[in-house]
């Protein structure tokens, strides 16, 4: 395959606070290539803001990116390497503040947030603040500036562009304000949008059409998307290939059929088991149990192990790296200790008593009622 269009490796954000170190994004290597829709998922808390705001270096005190390498068409938006005493510091590659504020944000790499209402100024019309974006960043007269951003609203679905140039933003349904900051996103041609969940505050019909239109466009232009959701139903709909993050780690990656089809990690499955699909109805719906550990003192070994119906002694001891253990030719990474390629004693290990089986809160109904297989 071709060098990818952005590359991660091993990136690290923490949060330094009072009660101890929140390993947000906690070493997580993914590639997106030209023209590729990539699926960002997990659920409430397991990173995913903080690993795209990241990406962009948008991370705020008391964060701090403290590891990794992100390469963008072989410019490094993110490097480190060892200083004189052994420590880490950002490495001479890295590109300047100023360069990514000018040269990268926006330009090359758009970002979508899941609410318009931050990214749209209130007190000025749609249509002045996308020509303005366009005059800054394509270096076009306010006249031929203005023509682009009637076309940009066309191109998103907007009707009747024209007047609609001219209103304001809280004139605009939900859908309809997401469809202006995708023009927007779209405006400076860039080979990445990252879209933090823009579709969640959204009704399912409406989020529908937004995807269809994503990927119109994105056949269309040939941009690369990062997709942020905690819906697998939107990862079906859309995502090439498939990152499952739980609590600051990628612990599955795959191409989406192989997501679906091929599942392979305990908690992807727990994950789709949660999700409405058409052929079965709601009351065949599994919620995942328990809540998602805290990110400053994650669990040892895997940290899914409290919540794993499949959690065996030794998840608890050894924390796996992802390893591909796909049939494919694609990668598929998994990290799971319970495929042999693993080979840390899992099939000899005690199983353990989690929220999952039953074993932990009294009159907690557990999917196995206590029982754990084998
Ligand atoms: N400013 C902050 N200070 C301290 N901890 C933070 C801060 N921002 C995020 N975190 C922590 O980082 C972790 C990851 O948060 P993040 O917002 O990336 O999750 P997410 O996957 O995007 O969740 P959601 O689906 O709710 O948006 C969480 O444990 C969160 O509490
Ligand atoms: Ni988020």
């Amino acid at each position: 395959m071709s060098e990818p269009l952005l590359s991660v490796e091993n990136l690290k954000t923490q949060f330094f606070t009072e009660e101890g170190t929140v390993r947000a994004v906690d070493g997580i290597s993914f590639d997106v290539h030209e023209g590729e829709i990539v699926g960002l998922v997990g659920e409430s808390g397991a990173g995913k803001s903080v690993a795209t705001s990241s990406l962009l270096r948008l991370v705020e005190s008391p964060g701090e990116i403290v590891d990794g390498e992100v390469t963008f068409k072989g410019r490094t938006l993110i490097g480190f390497e060892e200083g004189p005493e052994g420590e880490l510091r950002p490495s001479e590659e890295m590109l300047s503040n100023e360069q990514m504020r000018t040269e990268i944000r926006g330009r090359e790499i758009a970002i979508i947030f899941q609410d318009p209402m931050e990214s749209l100024n209130p007190v000025f019309t749609v249509g002045g603040q996308l020509r303005e974006f366009i005059e800054i960043n394509r270096e076009l007269d306010k006249k031929a500036a203005k023509q682009e951003a009637i076309d940009m609203l066309r191109e998103v679905g907007i009707p009747d562009p024209v007047a609609r140039y001219d209103e304001y933003p809280h004139q605009f349904s939900g859908g309809m304000r997401q469809r202006v900051l995708i023009a927007m996103a779209l405006a400076c041609q860039p080979d990445l949008i990252i879209a933090d969940e823009p579709t969640t505050a959204l009704d399912v019909t409406v989020e529908g059409q937004i995807l269809d239109l994503v990927e119109e466009l994105q056949e269309k232009y040939g941009t690369a998307f990062i997709w942020v959701t905690h819906d697998m139903s939107v990862i079906a709909e859309i995502a090439d290939r498939v990152n499952v993050m739980y609590l600051g780690e990628i612990i599955e990656q795959a191409d989406v059929e192989e997501i679906f089809y091929e599942t392979m990690h305990p908690y992807t499955v727990a994950l789709l088991d949660s999700m409405p699909r058409p052929d079965e109805t709601v009351d065949a719906l599994d919620p995942i149990k328990g809540v998602m550990p805290e990110a400053i003192n994650p669990p040892s070994g895997c940290r899914f192990h409290s919540r794993c119906p499949e959690a065996r002694e030794v998840c608890t001891e050894v924390h796996p790296e992802p390893r591909d253990l796909g049939e494919s030719a694609e990668r598929h990474n998994v990290a799971c200790v319970k495929y042999d390629a693993f080979d840390v004693g899992y099939q000899e290990s005690r199983p353990l008593q989690t929220e999952a089986t039953g074993g932990f809160s009294a009159g907690f109904a557990g999917r196995q009622g206590g029982e754990v297989d084998e």
